[in-house]
């Protein structure tokens, strides 16, 4: 019976929303970057959280660092992004969006130009402003491949405010907008702001709600837009943001009708897949594999590609007599 969810996970066809490259690198990528650097001295506990393992949020950044370092040069990446994509394709992934935050290597030569587009808190407003323009630079040059820009990094760091003309820039030049919000308690005020642009979609939104310290107020707002929301269940219990998976705040946007996409977040550490996601999302919530058939197509309406989402609505259609036969 088991067995026969995996395969029905598997086969399931999906929408990836939520994945950032190098939190998706997967431990046998991870054996082929530690071969090429071995005087680094990495260990793979050391890129990822196992299973019934908790981290606290800063460790979970600090795991990020270290994967920084083992993915450093234009090798590195172009294998890792070819990986990061297999890996999805092969988890039953028919549409994947995937992002990264642009870093300059000094040692290796590595320039910003090779990469989809994603704004690190940390890094300030002028970063900020720099990645938008790049963004801008690749969604005109590049046909369609950068259709976004990312709002992440550690939440405990900044202020989304200094963010705001980077953030609106980058809206008015018709990037769409995935923003990290909420992701821990006590944002409100900043939640409020962004909410106000408005992003185009929400990464996480843990504690947007009333009963978990947000508000009416930006329920309402995220309401008013229909803005949809992009959850990761393991990752937000593995980081402790959420106590536990029943607790997880799925239940309540999903219970509204709210545009609720499952995503991973990070794969390679926090060692899940999508297949995965769903199965948990299904088992916690006692959804049927029909809801969580509508809930993979309706993912489809959320992706940033227009153009693609009659032929992936298509898809699904001719993909459905083969699951439901199972
Ligand atoms: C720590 C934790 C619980 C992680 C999950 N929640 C996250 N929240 C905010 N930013 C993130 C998260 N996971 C990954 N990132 C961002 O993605 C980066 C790694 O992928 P990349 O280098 O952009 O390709 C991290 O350095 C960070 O900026
Ligand atoms: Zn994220």
């Amino acid at each position: 019976m088991e067995k026969e969810a995996d395969l029905f996970y598997r086969q399931l066809p999906k929408v990836e929303l939520h994945a950032h490259l190098n939190g998706s690198v997967s431990l046998s990528t991870i054996e082929k970057l530690v071969a090429r650097k071995p005087h680094l001295n990495i260990e793979h506990g050391m890129t990822a959280i196992r299973s019934g393992q908790r981290r606290t949020l800063d460790e979970c950044f600090q795991v990020f660092k270290v994967i920084h370092q083992l993915v450093d040069t234009e090798e590195d990446i172009l294998m890792v992004a070819k990986d990061v994509i297999r890996e999805f394709a092969a988890d039953g992934v028919k549409y994947l969006e995937l992002r990264s935050t642009p870093r300059k290597e000094k040692t290796t030569g590595m320039t910003k130009r090779r990469f989809l587009v994603a704004v690190d808190r940390r890094n300030g407003a002028e970063v900020a402003m720099e990645t938008v323009k790049l963004a801008e630079d690749f969604m005109l040059s590049t046909d369609g491949l950068v259709v976004g820009l990312d709002l992440s990094g550690d939440p405990t760091v900044g202020h989304g405010r200094d963010l705001l003309p980077a953030l609106q820039k980058a809206k008015n030049c018709g990037l769409k907008l995935s923003l990290h919000l909420s992701e821990v308690p006590s944002q409100a005020d900043e939640s409020e702001l962004l909410l106000n642009i408005p992003p185009d979609r929400i990464g996480h939104g843990t504690f947007l709600h009333p009963e978990v310290g947000g508000s009416q107020s930006l329920v309402d707002k995220v309401r008013k837009h229909n803005t949809p929301l992009e959850l990761c269940l393991t990752s937000n219990v593995k980081g402790q943001t959420v106590s536990s998976y029943s607790q997880h705040h799925f239940l309540y946007w999903y219970q509204m009708g709210h545009p609720s996409v499952i995503c991973t977040d990070d794969k390679g550490v926090f060692c899940t897949d999508l297949s995965k996601e769903y199965q948990l999302a299904a088992s916690t919530f006692n959804l049927s594999q029909e809801d969580m058939w509508t809930l993979s197509q309706k993912a489809i309406d959320c992706t940033f590609a227009p153009d693609l989402k009659q032929q992936l609505h298509q898809k699904w259609l001719e993909l459905r007599p083969t699951l439901f036969q199972l």
